[in-house]
């Protein structure tokens, strides 16, 4: 049978393509087809090209995927794979999130120059990153760090990093995983202590909402409870969002058709934190969300998000 052939969608970082081409090896066993029924198709985005401020100050999340958003509603692409840490919660009229592949680890990796944990570094070492998630949660425990700016893929953050330009960095587990370069984390952090981004470790799968063929395509590989829990998560991110200075962290949990949500807000500084659980079916993932974001701004109040503005 003749197949048209399929445009695979991302951005250009070793990441990117390493997640774009397991979405093509998923659908490529899911659906018997060849590797030539696909093509990749590269695309830079404005987050791969600011490199010299953070993103929260550049204009946040959609920086990563807007031109992916265009070519996919030009027709140029056929599906876009993205980190769902990276996608909006609102997303362009005419598409949607069809598929979320298996949750890899949801933690983080702490990577050393010279030590090996967060605590064994002397006082005033310098941590490198650019998330505000990860600064607030660093200086929680190590008040006396000094967290500086730190852009780039994961390649350029490790080259600064043994350039000396820091002491000691944090990346994602599974970004690392999928590089096949979980070896250069010198420890993992807790996730209790230390919470992931709100859908770290989920790779999703962007389409045209009108797209039938793709979306019955990518029924085949979309994972139950990775959706389950990002639906809870993306919605406890929606009501949050707005301030997206805010640092964030959470985890949606799924097992046995029950979900169980943790949510942490901070300020940058690490000083103040409010913590929100939300339990349920897994049925009711969006309600589930959004009801603990309701509850942890009304518990936390509005001057929480605009006292450091
Ligand atoms: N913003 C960059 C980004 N987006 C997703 C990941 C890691 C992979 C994932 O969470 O799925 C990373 C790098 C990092 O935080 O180390």
């Amino acid at each position: 049978m003749q197949t048209d052939l399929i445009r695979i969608g991302t951005r250009g970082s070793l990441l990117a393509q390493a997640q774009a081409a397991e979405t093509r090896a998923r659908l490529m066993a899911a659906h018997s087809l060849p590797e030539d029924a696909f093509e990749i198709v590269v695309i830079s985005t404005s987050g791969d090209r600011i490199q010299d401020r953070p993103l929260s100050e550049a204009g946040g999340k959609g920086l990563f995927t807007k031109e992916i958003e265009e070519a996919l509603l030009d027709g140029r692409i056929d599906l876009a794979v993205h980190s769902s840490k990276d996608m909006p919660t609102v997303l362009p009229e005419g598409l949607e999130i069809t598929a979320f592949l298996e949750r890899e680890d949801v933690r983080d990796a702490f990577i050393g120059r010279s030590v090996e944990a967060i605590g064994e570094l002397p006082e005033g070492a310098r941590l490198g990153t650019s998330s505000l998630r990860r600064q607030a949660l660093v200086l929680r425990m190590r008040p006396d760090l000094e967290v500086g700016m730190f852009r780039g893929n994961v390649q350029t953050r490790l080259r600064k990093l043994e350039e000396g330009l820091a002491d000691g960095t944090l990346l994602a587990l599974a970004g690392l995983k999928r590089l096949v370069m979980e070896h250069v984390a010198t420890a993992i952090m807790d996730p209790e202590i230390f919470p992931p981004a709100l859908g770290q470790g989920a790779i999703c799968i962007e389409s045209r909402s009108d797209d039938g063929r793709i979306r019955s395509m990518l029924e085949a590989i979309h994972h139950e409870e990775t959706g389950a829990a990002l639906t809870c998560e993306r919605a406890f991110l929606a009501v949050l969002d707005g301030s997206c200075r805010t640092p964030i962290a959470g985890l949606a949990k799924v097992e046995g058709g029950r979900i169980s949500f943790s949510g942490l807000i901070l300020t940058p500084d690490g000083r103040l934190s409010h913590e929100i659980g939300g339990e349920g079916r897994a049925a009711e993932a969006a309600e589930i969300g959004a009801d603990a974001g309701k509850r942890i701004r009304d518990k936390a109040g509005a001057q929480f998000f605009d006292s450091w503005d």
